[in-house]
């Protein structure tokens, strides 16, 4: 099974990690690469010593224009490379091989801030080419249930002071908050470390910095599905307007409040009897929509009940020969026509185990014999 669906033409999504110091961004992003399923993915890396790649998932570059130690393949078809000077020029050389990824996944360091990085995604040579699908922000819940940001302070600081580039006259906290405001989706990892209550505490505290209609998730490991890490189809480099840096912190608590029935939701899908978020997937037969605004608007509805986080699948329009393609994820709704595909007549519902079963299949259909 292919998990590509870009439509002809369109930008290649690009996933920017974010978190502190041994959040866990690296072993989520290795957990990420593993489960590929055959999409290729570019990984841009500061190290690539980070990654912890054993030697049979390495091959050297086959792209004679790129030192070898920059680029390195791996045997999953995935590339991985790291920013030697710049993020721009790393970008371009990933963007001009003869085979370019269908995916692109950013880790930061830990003390970037998101926001400088999504800009980039402007500049003239990048921005028709690829889009920002999302942020994901990689919390320590174990540090943070102990009201720290990472779990080695000290190390943090002294990275903090090795690093020329950053701004020090912020403090580490004000970091934290914008990388949270950047987020399109939040992993509290190290849920195996803290208990039910811990874990709901930390939920709470970060609940104001989380922009509304945001999910926050809970793992270990950073073993998250790969259809809930990517294609989150944000395009955050054109929606920086309520990703603000820090100084306008104040100010949220405003946007916050037409949005509380999705604060609800994130509430209350955490905490049952388990320390990480289990998710299950639902396929249903669709029989037909009426128009492809019949599709999106049901679809988009179908996303508001509690713990969807995730629609995608082609489905029938009433007098189109060709079939629709659905994506969803979060509040956004995609849905396009795709001459000469087939039309599986089937959408994928995936979501948090326990999401609202019965509400989604009177929008959309019924479950096929095989979900
Ligand atoms: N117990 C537990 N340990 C974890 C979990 N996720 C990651 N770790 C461990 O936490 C440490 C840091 O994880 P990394 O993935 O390297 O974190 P990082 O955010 O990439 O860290 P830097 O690259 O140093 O910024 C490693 O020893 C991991 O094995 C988790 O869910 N539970």
């Amino acid at each position: 099974m292919t998990t590509s669906s870009l439509q002809p033409g369109a930008k290649i999504p690009a996933t920017i990690v974010t978190g502190f110091l041994g959040a866990g961004k690296t072993t989520l992003i290795r957990n990420l690469l593993t489960n590929a399923n055959g999409k290729r993915i570019a990984l841009i890396v500061n190290e690539f010593g980070d990654m912890g790649f054993d030697g049979s998932l390495v091959n050297g570059c086959a792209d004679p224009d790129c030192a070898a130690e920059e680029v390195v393949e791996l045997t999953n078809g995935c590339i991985c490379c790291t920013v030697a000077d710049d993020f721009l020029p790393t970008m371009e050389m990933l963007l001009a091989r003869d085979n370019p990824p269908e995916h692109i996944v950013i880790e930061t360091s830990g003390l970037a801030l998101p926001q400088p990085l999504v800009r980039a995604f402007s500049w003239p040579s990048v921005k028709p080419k690829v889009t920002v699908d999302g942020v994901v922000t990689v919390l320590d819940a174990a540090a943070l249930a102990e009201g720290r940001i990472a779990l080695d302070e000290d190390a943090l600081a002294a990275q903090r002071a090795a690093d020329e580039a950053l701004d020090h006259d912020s403090p580490v906290e004000e970091l934290f908050h914008d990388q949270l405001r950047c987020a399109d989706l939040v992993v509290l990892n190290k849920a195996d470390l803290v208990s039910e209550d811990a874990l709901k505490q930390v939920h709470e505290k970060i609940a104001a910095d989380v922009r509304p209609a945001v999910h926050v998730v809970t793992s270990e490991k950073g073993t998250l599905p790969i259809e809930v890490l990517l294609g989150r189809g944000s395009a955050a480099e054109d929606d920086m307007a309520d990703r603000h840096e820090h100084h306008h912190h104040h100010d949220d608590h405003d946007h916050d409040h037409d949005d509380d029935d999705h604060d609800h939701h994130h509430d209350d899908h955490h905490h049952d009897h388990h320390h990480h978020d289990d998710f299950e997937s639902h396929v249903l037969a669709v029989s037909s929509f009426a128009s492809l605004k019949d599709a999106e608007a049901k679809v988009l509805e179908a996303m508001a009940q509690k713990g969807v986080l995730r629609i995608k699948g082609a489905v029938k329009i009433e007098g189109k020969a060709a079939p629709a393609m659905v994506q969803a994820v979060g509040p956004r709704v995609e849905t396009w026509f795709a001459a000469g595909a087939e039309s599986s007549g089937r959408l994928v519902v995936i979501g948090l185990k326990g999401l609202d079963l019965t509400a989604v299949r009177g929008l959309l259909g019924e479950l096929t014999a095989a979900a």
